[in-house]
């Protein structure tokens, strides 16, 4: 079966797993299945973006005592309606009262005090203040009814936080798929320094992690002997979405993975691909329980085949859009061989291309560790320079994140001009007017 085909094959017997609502803060990086709509207009009420008093009409203003809240943790609360020519304090976020045209910054005006305890409110700033100045209406980020983030996003922080605000304490997500993990292999140690005819375990350390950047999670990690009864014990007491195994897909008599999920009357939908390395993986249903993603042992191959499979079967679970490809172009020619390949390749600094990695056996992982893409090679070749497909891997994300961020250090390095504004250093705080008010 061609490589495509195995990936096609992969993301469409993967059936959506069902949603279910979760708080907030469960839900990052899940996929959204249902619309966030506004319930009501955001922000709800009109309030200030100043410090400063809330002007009705043209100035100067009157203050009266009785406008403060009488409790500071009232402070944001809508005070009673304001009539043309008096003012009252406000804080930034504080809700502008009813009559309110404009908010005065705190820089800008200045208090004179009255005879009758009321305060005179004087705008000093460098223009009069213009009418709906520095209120925030009601409904200017969205209107009731909007749809805020709509269904299928995988959620990123920010967007918890636009559900947050619109009032959700729950969002209906697709669950993460979970995996469970079985690795197989008599000769696998998992400390140390393996001895003759051991090897020190590859998958244990970094399985888990790329099968949680794919979206699902290993809920269950078991290593197994090479015995055809314990691997199919495992294999049918496994409870998770997807049973991701490594190594035993060969037929030699330490192999038992086919012959486990043979025995226990799997449905196979891919056995080999026409690809190197990773041509003995396998993709089956056990009867009623979970799909298995059978890698092969050797490392590179099994974590190739991790991304051509399993990459595709959670996007499928987790109601994603089917996984592709990206285009690379390789700085030198890749000489034709004998099938189609799948070569890590690492971009090559001060040019837009790739180049393919060394080390890149199918026993090694010397070249994915060094690798920013694989290229996915036709058994014809690659030309140098000319567009060839590739396949993204989901832990350099991080990375070109970084090159993003470090490119860009001046943005944090800006400073707003203050040039030119003019500070009333004497203005009393805005909640320190007290007397009698007639
Ligand atoms: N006669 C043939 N022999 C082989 C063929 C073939 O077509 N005809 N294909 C080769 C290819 S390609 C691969 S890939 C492997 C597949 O083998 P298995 O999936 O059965 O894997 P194992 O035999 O169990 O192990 C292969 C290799 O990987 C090492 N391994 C296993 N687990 C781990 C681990 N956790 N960490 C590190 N290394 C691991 C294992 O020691 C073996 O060296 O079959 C070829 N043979
Ligand atoms: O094709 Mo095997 O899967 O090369 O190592």
């Amino acid at each position: 079966m061609s490589w495509h085909r195995a990936r096609a094959i992969a993301y469409d017997v993967a059936p959506v797993l069902d949603a279910r609502p979760v708080p907030l803060t469960e839900a990052l990086g899940r996929p959204l299945a249902q619309d966030v709509t506004a319930r009501g207009d955001l922000p709800h009420y009109a309030s200030s973006a100043m410090d400063g008093w809330a002007v009705a009409g043209d100035g100067p203003w009157r203050i009266c005592p009785s406008r403060h809240a009488s409790e500071p943790r009232e402070i944001h609360r809508p005070g009673p309606a304001l009539h043309p020519g008096h003012a009252a304090p406000i804080v930034t976020g504080g809700a502008v009262p009813d009559g309110a045209t404009a908010v005065l910054r705190s820089e800008h005006g200045r208090l004179q005090p009255e005879s009758d305890g009321a305060a005179l409110l004087v705008d000093v700033g460098p223009a009069p203040v213009p009418p709906r100045a520095h209120i925030r209406p009601a409904g200017e980020e969205a209107r009731a009814g909007e749809v805020l983030i709509p269904a299928g996003e995988v959620l990123t922080p920010a967007q918890l936080a636009v559900a947050a605000v619109a009032g959700d304490d729950t969002l209906t997500v697709r669950p993460y798929p979970t995996v469970t993990a079985l690795l197989t292999g008599d000769e696998v140690v998992t400390a140390g320094i393996p001895g003759p005819g051991q090897v020190r375990d590859a998958f244990g350390p970094q399985l888990p992690a790329v099968i949680q950047l794919l979206g699902g999670r290993t809920t269950a990690v078991h290593r197994l002997a090479d015995d055809r009864a314990a691997v199919t014990r495992a294999l049918t007491e496994a409870t998770a979405d997807v049973v991701v195994t490594t190594g035993g897909t060969g037929r030699s008599t330490a192999d038992h993975v086919r012959a486990g999920l043979i025995d226990l009357g799997a449905e196979l939908f891919i056995d080999g691909i026409d690809v190197r390395p990773g041509h003995p993986a396998v993709l089956a249903r056990l009867p009623g329980g979970p799909l298995v993603v059978a890698l092969p042992g050797n490392p590179l191959a099994a974590m190739l085949t991790l991304l051509t499979l399993a990459a595709p079967v959670l996007a499928g679970l987790l109601g994603r859009s089917r996984p592709g490809t990206v285009l690379a172009r390789s700085t030198i020619d890749v000489p034709p061989g004998r099938t189609n390949r799948l070569v890590p390749a690492r971009r090559e600094s001060g040019s837009d291309g790739v180049v393919p990695s060394g080390h890149t056996g199918a026993g090694m992982l010397r070249g994915l560790a060094d690798a920013d893409v694989v290229l996915v090679v036709p058994a014809r070749g690659l030309i140098a320079w000319r567009e060839a497909e590739a396949l993204p891997l989901p832990w350099r994300r991080q990375r070109l994140d970084d090159e993003v961020n470090a490119g860009s250090g001046t943005g944090d390095d800006r400073r707003v001009s203050t040039d030119g504004v003019r500070r009333a250093g004497d203005v009393p705080p805005v909640d320190r007017i007290e007397g009698p008010c007639l």
